[in-house]
């Protein structure tokens, strides 16, 4: 028997919207959910994340992120209509959506359809409305049996990447500012706990990436069906991860990953030097208590709490991969301590025998402000920096230690750079503020902000100082560059020690 339904989920657009991706109507899984593409095996997720090459987001909080951050606005070409269960060949009787909402608000450039059904509903009661044809995709339906994953990725790839946003203008930011940016991020509603989250979840989809070239599983499958790939391996031939986390919320990212690759059935190993209840540092201490909880459970999961020489050259060597979470931002000084610095010089011997390392957020030992290494410091085949690049990062000399540097894009934080910058260019330059030679900037933020005691030499860059600036004018009276001001409450707990 047909149903009337209406359809209840509000779209996901915003001003930066660049291509509008509709389906028929929401499944009876995806209007349980509240949320489009809700039916575990319908391959939407799947396939936008691997357009992306980006984790498949879990939530719906991570799904919208990954749609805004991509400029891609979602909805459906019918209000309401006649169905039976699921089936798209049975929809009768259709209200359209008023799309036009979404073009009042962003420039779209393209309409693409998730199926024939939506593309033959959208020719017939909306094109001629919005004046825009729209090309039809294959249904990521589980029904849709006759395109494959990779067939899939292929389709959306090809349609959306014309539109979608590159990261040819990413910004770099002082790892000040980072740390600004990820408190405001937080005050409009992704808690820092997220962020590492999602941070973990990157490093764990790179360092599989990674794992696949290791064993040199042909690049065309692996490309698109990792998943796939990885479960169907023999547990004998799977590779070995290995992560070494600190005591620091760097180690928090480490934690994660580590739970992530051991949920997906990897063997792994974590090196500590602390459990994660004797972590100081927030939200690290809160992922790493969870993340062990889970390991503990799984027979393929390891944790090697202050080894030995010996035991950490053990674990190592059986390693095919290794994710580097000892130190990030907060690192500071020209020598890394005990025992960090020989897991660091333990670490890139293997690396010279063929292990293949990923270093989270910036190699251990380097500093994310200035690029300069320390005695000794990580040498990574890649590095998986968080939210933004930073300019230490961006030195021609730092390639050595970072390999490649990929961004993973944790949250969306275009409308908050554009509110700074233009709330920069609104208001009258402060010349206390900007006047100041960038020695003087570096002292005056060090001293107001403790995370940028260890950007030892001149910030390398000013090409991002609207934000400084912006801040540095921000009506609730925050300078940056001021001591007049109480410190800014901490971001994270600090570490005791340091
Ligand atoms: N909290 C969050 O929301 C997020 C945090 N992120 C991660 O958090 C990191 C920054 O975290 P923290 O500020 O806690 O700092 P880190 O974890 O980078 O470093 C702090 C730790 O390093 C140790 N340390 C500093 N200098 C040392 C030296 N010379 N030798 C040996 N040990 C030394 C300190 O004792 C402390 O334990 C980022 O790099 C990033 O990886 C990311 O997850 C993004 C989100
Ligand atoms: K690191």
């Amino acid at each position: 028997m047909p149903s009337t339904i209406e359809h209840t989920i509000e779209p996901v657009f915003d001003k930066r919207s660049r291509v509008l991706v509709l389906g028929s109507i929401p499944s009876p899984k995806s209007r349980e959910q509240g949320f489009f593409y809700g039916h575990p095996q319908n391959r939407f997720w799947r396939a936008l994340a691997a357009v992306f090459d980006e984790p498949v987001p879990r939530t719906v909080e991570d799904k919208k992120d990954l749609l805004l951050r991509r400029g891609i606005a979602l909805w459906d070409v019918a209000a309401s209509c006649e169905i039976e269960g699921a089936s798209d060949a049975s929809i009768r009787n259709v209200v359209p959506n008023n799309l036009k909402l979404i073009l009042e608000t962003a420039d779209i450039q393209a309409v693409f359809c998730t199926g024939a059904k939506a593309g033959q509903l959208y020719a017939r009661l909306c094109e001629k409305d919005l004046g825009m044809p729209a090309a039809t995709l294959p249904s990521t339906s589980p029904a849709n049996a006759k395109t494959t994953l990779p067939q899939l990725v292929q389709a959306y790839r090809n349609a959306l990447s014309p539109y979608t946003a590159s990261s040819e203008n990413a910004p770099v930011l002082d790892v000040a500012d980072v740390v600004r940016l990820e408190r405001e991020i937080a005050k409009r509603g992704t808690p820092l706990a997220l962020l590492m989250e999602r941070a973990g979840c990157f490093l764990a989809h790179r360092a599989q990436r990674m794992a696949e070239k290791q064993i040199s599983i042909e690049e065309n499958a692996l490309l698109n069906e990792n998943d796939q790939i990885m479960d169907n391996a023999r547990p004998e031939d799977r590779p070995r991860f290995i992560v070494l986390c600190g005591n620091g919320n760097n180690g928090g990212d480490g934690w994660v990953a580590a739970r992530d690759l051991a949920e997906n059935g990897q063997h792994v190993t974590v090196v500590c030097n602390v459990m994660p209840n004797e972590i100081s540092a927030q939200p690290a201490r809160d992922a790493a208590q969870a993340a062990k909880r889970v390991l503990e459970t799984l027979p393929h999961a390891l944790i090697l709490a202050t080894p030995t020489q010996e035991q950490l050259h053990e674990a190592l060597s059986q390693a095919d991969v290794c994710i580097d979470a000892l130190l990030g931002t907060g690192f500071e000084g020209s020598h890394v301590r005990p025992p960090f610095d020989a897991w660091i010089a333990a670490a890139n011997e293997q690396r010279a025998r063929g292990m293949l390392t990923i270093a989270a957020d910036v190699p251990s030992g380097l500093s994310a402000q200035t690029g300069k290494a320390a005695t000794p410091c990580v040498k990574a085949d890649e590095t998986v920096t968080m939210i933004v690049s930073k300019p230490g990062l961006e030195t021609p000399f730092a390639f050595a230690f970072c390999g490649t540097v990929s961004v993973a894009p944790l949250a969306y934080i275009d409308p908050i750079l554009d509110e700074k910058k233009e709330s920069a260019l609104a208001k009258p330059r402060a010349a206390s503020a900007n006047d100041r030679t960038l020695d003087e900037n570096d002292e005056k933020a060090a001293a107001s902000d403790k995370r940028t005691a260890h950007a030892e030499a001149k910030r390398p860059t000013d090409r991002n100082n609207e934000f400084l600036r912006a801040e540095a004018e921000d009506d609730d009276g925050y300078d940056p560059y001021s001591d007049r001001r109480p410190e800014p409450e901490p971001l994270f707990q600090r570490d005791p020690w340091s």
